[in-house]
């Protein structure tokens, strides 16, 4: 049995005491049961082994996370990789891990992207040590949750200086140099969903992170002239040290977040890789200028008004639409 109670004519106060039979429903109703059964991650690298051969890529922020996940499926695909972020002992940590498992060279480079001038003997590094590269991911980030009237202009300066400056420098610098050089590129960077509809608590990365699509958007058509391609990936949550012990530091966050996922899981490292490593393939040769939003559908589930009706139960529903249809001809 189930009881509907109408608070007042407006759906959004509908009370419904729920009677329902938490075994099959679970606590939340029918939108986390165990869906995620439907959507295993594949760990994999999906492309054909080789499809990096002969090129070099460059992951910002590679050491750890996901940076750290796309160097090792692009390593494995064949690439040579030169990670680059501030602390050089967890670089060369990764860098030897990876280049032990694939075979294939990781070199550490430090660089602080907020710094334009450490930006430029950074990439004077990495043309010493493999060329300009073929791939560039930019990846590095800085954030934390933080209420937007506790936020010190240092605090928005430095968020804002990583993701936008950060993105912009290595950009312009590797872009300029690869003009010069004549040589096409493919570049990718790492914002999230709410780069789209802004987020309240994370408004300097939110901020920092729609200039950064700005910014691609507008190469995409400025620069294909000299060969070069810039698409973005927008990830949904995916737990890494570095985002959830500043953006859940208690970890209360995240059963809510899997909850609202229509796929009813977090994303992983692996599957990101293995779209960064597509995007950035000859294989997406055609593609460029696009925004790849890859987060198991919690975009579109926080936006629509009506997916809290979710959790509205079978008989529940029998109830409602027994009362809408009686509205017939009124
Ligand atoms: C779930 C789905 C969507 C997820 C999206 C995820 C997006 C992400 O970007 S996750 C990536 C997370 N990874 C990182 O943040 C790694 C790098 N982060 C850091 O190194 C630090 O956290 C920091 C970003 C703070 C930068 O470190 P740095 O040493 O350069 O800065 P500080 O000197 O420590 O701080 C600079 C000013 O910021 C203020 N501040 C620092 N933390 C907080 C905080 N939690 N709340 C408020 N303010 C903070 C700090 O006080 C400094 O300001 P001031 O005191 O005025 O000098
Ligand atoms: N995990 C998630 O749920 C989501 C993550 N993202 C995005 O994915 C990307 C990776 O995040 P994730 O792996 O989770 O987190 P991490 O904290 O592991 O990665 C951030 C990386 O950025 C580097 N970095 C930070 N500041 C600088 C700087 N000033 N100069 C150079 N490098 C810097 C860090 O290295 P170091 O400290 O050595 O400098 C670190 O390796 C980010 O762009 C993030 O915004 C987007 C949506 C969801």
């Amino acid at each position: 049995t189930c009881q509907v109670h109408f608070e007042s004519s407006n759906w959004k106060s509908l009370s419904i005491k729920r009677l329902t039979d938490s075994r099959l429903h679970g606590s939340t109703g029918l939108r986390s049961g165990s869906q995620a059964n439907f959507f295993p991650p594949l760990e994999d690298a999906m492309l054909p082994s080789g499809s990096f051969n002969n090129r070099m890529a460059l992951i910002t922020g590679g050491g750890t996370g996901l940076g750290r996940a796309m160097t090792a499926t692009l390593s494995q695909l064949g690439a040579q990789c030169i990670i680059a972020s501030r602390k050089l002992d967890v670089l060369q940590r990764t860098a030897e891990e990876i280049s032990s498992q694939t075979g294939n060279k990781v070199h550490a480079v430090q660089c602080d992207v907020r710094d334009p001038q450490a930006v430029s003997q950074c990439v004077d590094q990495i043309e010493a040590l493999t060329g300009l590269p073929d791939v560039i991911i930019n990846n590095a980030a800085g954030n934390f949750v933080c209420p937007s009237e506790r936020l010190s202009p240092n605090a928005w300066k430095t968020i804002t200086d990583i993701v936008l400056n950060g993105t912009a420098f290595v950009t312009l610098e590797l872009g300029k140099r690869l003009i010069q050089n004549q040589k096409g590129a493919s570049f990718l960077a790492i914002t999230t969903i709410y780069a789209e509809s802004g987020s309240g608590f994370v408004v300097p990365s939110a901020s920092a992170k729609a200039g950064v699509e700005a910014l691609y958007k507008s190469l995409a058509a400025e620069w294909g002239r000299y060969g070069h391609r810039f698409n973005i990936i927008q990830p949904g949550p995916i737990r890494t040290k570095g985002a959830f012990s500043r953006l859940d530091p208690t970890g209360a966050f995240e059963k809510a977040m899997i909850d609202r996922i229509p796929t009813g899981r977090l994303g992983t490292p692996a599957e990101i890789a293995n779209l960064a490593a597509y995007v950035s393939s000859n294989y997406a040769s055609w593609m460029s200028g696009a925004v790849i939003r890859f987060d198991g559908g919690e975009y579109v589930s926080l936006a629509g008004e009506f997916n809290e009706l979710r959790s509205v139960t079978p008989d529940q529903w029998k109830l409602l639409e027994a009362m809408i249809r009686k509205t017939k001809g009124s």
